[in-house]
């Protein structure tokens, strides 16, 4: 499966009340994978939100991942994104299967992302590279991370933190091959500005 494209992350707090409807807009705009991001620890709407989103995913044709939890992925047959801290990935794959999306987030680090490649990740996100209102203590990576990840990884290559359609052509250009985006997508006032912005980041990656 070759992934690139746009990667949607949900934010709770963003979009509160209009969750399925911006992310309708965002698929109708053409979406590779959306992960569904919700820090609570409300299991009950975390369940019933991701059923939703995977069957908004399912008539759109993009993949739903998780973030940070295999066994409700496992339990929805979808994808997982894990950080450093999220858990190892080799039973993560044991879990969801060989088909599974599963990333993993290695900062500015290249060796984390040769290893999770080896433990098998499907893609390698490196981040920050902007200022991030969602996630603004994040580790910090650079273009030259970029660079060293190209020449050294054929995994697809994901990148996030700030990223806007004013700032992501230079991504684009080092070979970045997901472009992972909350605020620059999602933080639109209307859902017809969510799905001009999807088709406009599509344009960005030449899709
Ligand atoms: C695509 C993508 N890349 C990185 C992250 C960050 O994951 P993590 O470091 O585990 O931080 P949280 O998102 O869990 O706060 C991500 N979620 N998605
Ligand atoms: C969830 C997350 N992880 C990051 C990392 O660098 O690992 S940055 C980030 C937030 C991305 O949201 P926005 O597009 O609004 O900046
Ligand atoms: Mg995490």
């Amino acid at each position: 499966m070759t992934l690139r494209g746009l990667y949607a992350i949900t934010d709770s707090q963003l979009l509160a009340g209009k969750l399925l409807p911006y992310v309708e807009a965002a698929l109708d705009g053409g979406l590779t994978l959306l992960q569904y991001r919700d820090k609570s620890t409300d299991d009950a709407r975390r369940l019933r939100e991701a059923e939703a989103l995977r069957g908004l995913c399912e008539r759109y044709k993009a993949h739903l991942i998780i973030n940070d939890d295999g066994e409700l992925a496992a339990r929805l047959g979808v994808g997982v994104h894990l950080g450093q801290t999220d858990g190892p990935l080799t039973p993560a794959r044991a879990l969801l299967g060989p088909q599974a999306i599963i990333g993993s987030t290695c900062h500015s680090q290249v060796e984390l992302a040769e290893q999770a490649a080896k433990e098998g990740a499907s893609y390698v996100a490196f981040g920050r590279f902007f200022n991030s209102s969602t996630k603004p203590g994040a580790p910090t990576a650079t273009l030259e991370t970029l660079d060293q990840a190209r020449a050294r990884l054929s995994l697809p290559i994901c990148v996030i933190g700030g990223i806007t359609l004013d700032n992501a052509a230079p991504l684009v250009a080092h070979g970045a091959d997901l472009l992972a985006v909350v605020h620059g997508l999602f933080g639109a006032e209307s859902a017809r500005e969510v799905t001009l912005r999807a088709k406009a980041f599509n344009t960005l990656l030449s899709i």
